[in-house]
């Protein structure tokens, strides 16, 4: 079978655990996503998602495993990945517009100071900035305008995969659904890669492909793939009725309520710990519901 985009093989994690032991995050876990795909992350407060995030932004090493996006090693930060953190982590002596042109420059530094310019100034509208606000600097922003601005820049630099960790964390709910939209339509219009953590269940629902759910750590792993099976465009108010949306739903929380401790602490032994693949799909039709001829179901009955 041919590999995925990015490619997750036997990764494994251990830190020293401040008692003279090791702690091993996780271990031998394998998975993948496809190029265009939105993937989001669940799991419980320190079962390693930070730290996945971090090896696959190139930030840290894994003690053993190894991360390929399309066939290469990931190894070091790079500008074909980018990385948008709950803290925005803007440059404060720096404008907005200039925040996102910084990046585009390095990405692309052939281009004329205009285009760079139209270009940034393209993607903060995607993101719904534009006029004035585009040359305050973040300190005169309100917190949601500078994630936006982090959006739009991480987004500007066109890389291949898109590191997400938890970038709506700190917003209030109203200006978090804003933003979720906008980061849709953005996703949308450029067929990135997406790679995000979260911890709301409605927001990964919304926005994902797949869902992947980890265990509880130590020895955490990545145990199930789970498909979003309800189409595109999705919008917040309708999705609830939607046939799979109450499955889906039901189905992650009783996994994080529930199977994420029961399967907790499972050693791999040496084994490829690979997710199983989960689809809930209740509009599909029941084979029993199938039209069959009537003479052949009078024969099966007999
Ligand atoms: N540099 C480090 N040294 C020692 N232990 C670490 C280090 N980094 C992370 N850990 C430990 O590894 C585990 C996983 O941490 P990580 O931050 O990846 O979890 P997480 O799932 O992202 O949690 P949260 O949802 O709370 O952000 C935790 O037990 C944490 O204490």
């Amino acid at each position: 079978m041919a590999k995925p985009f990015l490619s997750i093989e036997r990764l494994t994690q251990q830190f020293p655990d401040g008692a003279g032991g090791t702690l091993t995050v996780f271990e031998n876990s394998t998975f993948g996503v496809e190029k265009g795909e939105f993937v989001c992350i669940l799991g419980h407060s320190g079962c390693g998602k930070s730290t996945i995030m971090n090896i696959l932004a190139g930030l840290a090493e894994p003690t053993s495993g190894v991360v390929k996006m399309d066939g290469k090693h990931v190894s070091g930060p790079s500008l074909d990945r980018g990385v948008v953190f709950q803290n925005y982590s803007l440059l404060p002596w720096l404008s907005a517009l200039k925040n996102v042109t910084f990046g585009v420059k390095a990405r692309y530094p052939g281009w004329s100071k205009d285009k760079v310019e139209a270009h940034a100034k393209e993607y903060l509208a995607m993101v719904g900035l534009d006029g004035e606000v585009i040359n305050r600097k973040p300190s005169q922003l309100s917190g949601g305008m500078r994630q936006r601005v982090s959006i739009a820049r991480a987004f500007a630099n066109q890389p291949k995969l898109l590191l997400l960790d938890e970038p709506f964390g700190a917003l209030d709910a109203l200006t978090r659904g804003t933003i979720q939209d906008e980061l849709i339509k953005v996703w949308s219009q450029t067929e990135q890669t997406v790679f995000m953590i979260t911890h709301d269940i409605d927001e990964a629902i919304l926005l994902a492909d797949r869902i992947l759910l980890m265990t509880n750590g130590p020895f955490a792993r990545v145990a199930e793939s789970v498909e979003i099976t309800i189409p595109r465009p999705r919008n917040r108010t309708e999705i609830v009725e939607h046939p799979n949306y109450y499955a889906i739903r039901n189905h992650l929380v009783q996994f994080l309520g529930q199977r994420s401790k029961e399967l907790a602490g499972q050693q791999s032994h040496g084994d490829d710990q690979s997710p199983e693949s989960v689809v809930i799909d209740k509009t599909a039709t029941p084979p029993e519901a199938q039209s069959e001829p009537a003479t052949l179901r009078a024969v099966s009955n007999e």
